[in-house]
């Protein structure tokens, strides 16, 4: 009886597990008890540039839970917003959500978008992008209009937005994969994931 693969996505992201569950791979939850706060400020004053600290804090979560689960393919990820010199973090509220893109508008913010496989505690694979996202100089009437309509599902975003839903229309243009954006770079995991016979038969 050939072993039967387990995956889990050690995430409490919707869209991360929204974008697995569509492309019909069968997977548990757990997410990682990572203090990203304490591990972003770490390195960051350390140097590191954000596309290096989406990868560590991917491999921490991914690494984190398959201990927790030895015989399990433990999918993690992270997703960096950077602004200028500024990192970005998940908005408290629909104020914070609202100051958030108040200092977005009309200029071009990167996201690193980063994750990692592991199983019994070790690191398999990890890959990581960055996309350019360039949103419009619109006007505060417009902003309460779109915070009216896309609602609190923005909390769950770094950027305040989803670009899947209103938030596509922030934008005046933008550069990188679809799927990163959302926050998982799918096209690679699908990949990897393939080759070791999880997902649809190669
Ligand atoms: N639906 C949606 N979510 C987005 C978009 N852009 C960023 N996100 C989400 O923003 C979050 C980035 O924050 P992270 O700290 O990487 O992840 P998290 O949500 O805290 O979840 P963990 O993996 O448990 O750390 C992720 O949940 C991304 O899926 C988007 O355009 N659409």
């Amino acid at each position: 009886m050939p072993e039967e693969k387990v995956l889990v996505l050690a995430s409490q992201s919707p869209s991360r597990a929204r974008l697995l569950a569509r492309a019909g791979l069968v997977f548990d939850i757990q997410p990682a008890r990572v203090d990203e706060e304490e591990v972003k400020h770490a390195m960051r004053g350390a140097g590191a540039a954000a596309r290096d600290t989406a990868v560590a804090l991917a491999e921490l979560k991914a690494s984190r839970v398959s201990r927790l689960l030895p015989s399990a393919f433990v999918i993690g990820a992270d997703q960096i917003l950077e602004c200028g010199d500024l990192w970005f973090d998940k908005p408290a509220d629909m104020d914070h959500a609202r100051a958030h893109l108040l200092s977005l508008k009309g200029r071009t913010h990167r996201l690193a978008n980063a994750v990692s496989v592991a199983k019994g505690g070790a690191v398999l694979w990890r890959y990581v992008d960055e996309a350019r996202l360039t949103m419009r100089n619109f006007d505060e009437a417009f902003l309460d209009n779109y915070l009216a309509l896309a609602g609190e599902d923005i909390l769950t975003s770094v950027g305040a937005y989803q670009l899947e839903g209103p938030g596509a229309h922030l934008f005046a243009r933008i550069e990188g994969d679809f799927f990163s954006i959302l926050g998982l770079p799918l096209l690679p995991l699908l990949d990897f994931l393939r080759g070791h016979k999880i997902g649809i038969a190669a």
